[in-house]
């Protein structure tokens, strides 16, 4: 038989999708498989455990496919093997060759040695053809050995030897043990040896770890040890080789990031996959060559940007990540380097006015959960409720003022959805003038009615056909087409106008409003049953004011917009201003004007009050002296409380003290808030209630209050 045609054991198994022979047999029903599965032995047989004993009787399958290789290779079990001196000048030009892989693997292996010793056995580096490059081991067997010629610059390839553990190992691709009588040469009967290829970060085996001893010392932990120590091996070559990706390590539990079994894989930092180590393949369910098609956004559903944000700027804590084949792990990710594109992260609180570190030129911006995640809890436990969802078709509603992100927490929620594939087509009923709303949704027949297009339209339902459709302003739907969107949520089914057929529909469907859909219903604006029908789970976004990461979002978005340029601070005083200020226009209206104010700024890239708008400057000015009467009005309501004679705001602007009025009225509400809060415990609620100012108002002033009182 020619030996090419010798089978491998991986032909056999019909969904072997890997080069690496043999090795993917499953996916992972659970990333945390691995645990187990990345240090489990394939044991060839032994008189322990007998052959076939470990499982998917692959142990049976070796040995009988390996000799029948050995005979093709012209080998005889009752040869003598060659063990002629090593030849020297070869084995220096191999060690040449291999010197990436006997750095990495050297303290690797005494470590190993050191869990053997005084085991009548030894450690062996092959390289991957088979020949031993460097050997560590106990006396009494190392001359043992040498009789059989585990000494460096011999060769124990299949077709050198015929079955034994490199040889076979390195021709299938697989961890295994050959034990006594399994080797083919009978030379050989009194070796016990497992024996794990080694691959380098571009997928290719570049050798082989072995540990040979004398048959009646075999242990059945060996080959674990010798798979772990392969592994350990593996992911050492993986640090230095790809010195300007960005690394992501990643196991179902947190536990195991930093461990052996953690799955590390490489991408460049525009999402291009580099790299995968074994238990990466494992976790991800695709073998190497498969994983060479894909990119970080296809395997993790988020946009690589979202990643370098998050890791940027220290040692990230990790993240939970959704993988393409449904199976959740924890991520933490490493830049080698900062790409250039990377923008820092910066922290909430004063944070917010640094600039950035480098010029911050951005990809464009993307939509993920992930992304809008950014520390606000009421924003997480949104982002924690939809990712419950995922993957459910359950109608979403998104409430919330203008400008705080529904639409695009609606595309988020559709690119990390399984319908990502799928169009997201969005549709905002306010926009579309009631006539033409209709034509628009449900599409319409070639002259349906006048004005129409030439070949008619498939509208806007059925261009979401196997997506998403997201219908924006749904309070404003006039109420007669109300009926007839009903109709397609609850059969799946549209008409187009003019046209006598139904055509099935499949798609999630997102709907977000600025309005009280309960007050409009109860104000017979809006059907009640279809209220019902869109509100599977309803969400509502945060005004601006109320977040709690506004700094970082604003940083965020001044970073976004210097695109290349040099970064931009902000000053304090108009950090202050943002902070007192009640955004009506929320995100949007934060975006124009920092858009205008980055454009404006000079060389000292400082946003500073001058480069902020005057109608804006008027309203933040208003908004002061409202808050200050507001104040006064809490302050007095509390000196009332307490059966003052005449209101503490009043007695003081009354008396002929020389400083600012405004600012003893600030003082004066600061120790109205301290108090009360003492009075409350600390509770913002009930102290909010008893002044008549709003939470946030008390959270504004947190930093000029005494500490201890609102932490
Ligand atoms: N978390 C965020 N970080 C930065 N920018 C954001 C964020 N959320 C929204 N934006 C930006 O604010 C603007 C308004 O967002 P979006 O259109 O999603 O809001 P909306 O609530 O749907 O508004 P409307 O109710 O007026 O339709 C967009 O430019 C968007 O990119």
């Amino acid at each position: 038989m020619d030996h090419n045609k010798a089978p491998l054991l991986s032909d056999l198994h019909t969904n072997a999708a890997s080069s690496r022979a043999g090795r993917w047999r499953t996916s992972p029903q659970s990333a945390g498989d691995y645990l187990y599965a990345g240090v489990q032995s394939k044991e060839v047989g032994h008189s322990v455990t007998p052959p076939g004993a470990n499982g998917e009787g692959r142990a049976d399958a070796y040995i009988p496919l390996a000799h029948e290789r050995s005979r093709a290779h012209g080998l005889g079990s009752g040869d003598i093997p060659d063990f002629a001196s090593p030849n020297t000048s070869l084995l220096r030009s191999e060690l040449e060759a291999n010197h990436f892989l006997f750095q990495h693997a050297a303290p690797v292996m005494e470590t190993l040695y050191g869990q053997i010793a005084n085991t009548h056995s030894m450690v062996l580096l092959t390289s991957a053809s088979g020949m031993i490059l460097h050997s560590l081991g106990d006396n009494d067997f190392l001359e043992k050995a040498q009789r059989v010629a585990l000494t460096p610059g011999m060769d124990w390839s299949e077709r050198g030897k015929g079955t034994n553990a490199v040889g076979t190992a390195l021709t299938e691709g697989e961890a295994l043990t050959v034990h006594g009588d399994q080797h083919y040469l009978e030379a050989n009967h009194f070796l016990t040896c497992s024996c794990a290829p080694i691959y380098d970060p571009h997928g290719q085996v570049i050798g082989a770890l072995d540990v040979s001893g004398d048959r009646r010392g075999y242990h059945q932990h060996t080959l674990a040890l010798v798979r772990m120590s392969a592994q350990m091996i593996e992911n050492h070559m993986f640090a230095g080789v790809f010195p300007r990706a960005i690394r992501l390590h990643f196991h179902a539990r947190p536990e195991f990031l930093g461990t052996l079994v953690e799955g590390i894989a490489a991408f460049t930092p525009d999402g291009r996959f580099l790299s995968a180590n074994r238990s990466a393949q494992f976790q991800l369910g695709l073998p190497f060559n498969a994983l060479k098609a894909h990119t970080f956004s296809s395997l993790f559903g988020l946009p690589i940007s979202s990643l370098v944000e998050e890791s940027w700027g220290g040692l990230p804590t990790p993240q939970q990540f959704c993988m393409h084949n449904g199976v959740s792990v924890w991520c933490r990710a490493q830049l080698e380097r900062e790409p250039t594109w990377a923008a820092p992260r910066s922290s909430a609180g004063t944070a917010a006015t640094r600039p950035s570190a480098s010029p911050a030129v951005r990809k464009p911006r993307f939509s993920s959960l992930q992304y809008l995640d950014t520390g606000d809890a009421q924003v997480s436990a949104v982002i924690r409720k939809l990712r419950l969802l995922s993957g459910r078709d359950i109608p979403i509603m998104i409430l919330g003022e203008t400008g705080t992100g529904k639409d695009l927490l609606a595309q988020a929620v559709h690119s990390d959805s399984e319908r990502r594939g799928g169009p997201f087509v969005s549709v905002n009923c306010a926009s579309i003038p009631d006539t033409l709303i209709e034509a628009e949704l449900f599409g319409y027949e070639e002259g349906a009615f006048t004005g129409a297009r030439k070949k008619g339209s498939p509208g806007k339902i059925l261009q979401a056909s196997g997506g998403t459709l997201f219908l924006d302003e749904i309070g404003d739907m006039p109420k007669h087409l109300q009926a007839r969107l009903l109709r397609v949520l609850q059969e799946r089914k549209v008409s187009p106008l003019g046209s006598g057929k139904e055509i099935d529909v499949d798609l999630a469907v997102i709907s977000a409003t600025h309005k009280n859909p309960k007050s409009m219903i109860l104000a017979g604006d809006f059907r009640e049953d279809l209220y019902y029908r869109l509100n599977g789970l309803v969400v509502k976004l945060p005004a601006l004011r109320d977040r709690t990461d506004f700094d970082f979002v604003m940083r965020r978005l001044i970073d976004s917009l210097c695109e290349g340029n040099d970064p931009v601070a902000i000053s304090g005083d108009v950090v202050d201003m943002f902070h007192r200020y009640h955004w009506p226009g929320n995100f949007r209206q934060l975006h124009n004007l920092l858009r205008t104010a980055v454009v404006m700024v000079g060389e000292d890239r400082l946003i500073e009050r001058g480069h902020l708008p005057d109608d804006f400057l008027e309203e933040v000015g208003f908004e002061d002296v409202r808050d200050v009467i507001l104040q006064a009005q809490a302050v007095d309501r509390l000196s009332l409380a307490q059966n003052h004679d005449a209101p503490a705001s009043l007695q003081f602007i009354g008396s002929n003290e020389s400083s600012s009025p405004v600012q003893s009225l600030q003082d004066l509400a600061l120790q109205a808030m301290a108090q009360s809060l003492r009075e409350h415990k600390g509770n913002i609620s009930a102290v909010a209630k008893a002044l008549g100012i709003s939470r946030n108002t008390i959270y504004r002033k947190k930093h000029l209050l005494p500490p201890g009182l609102l932490d």
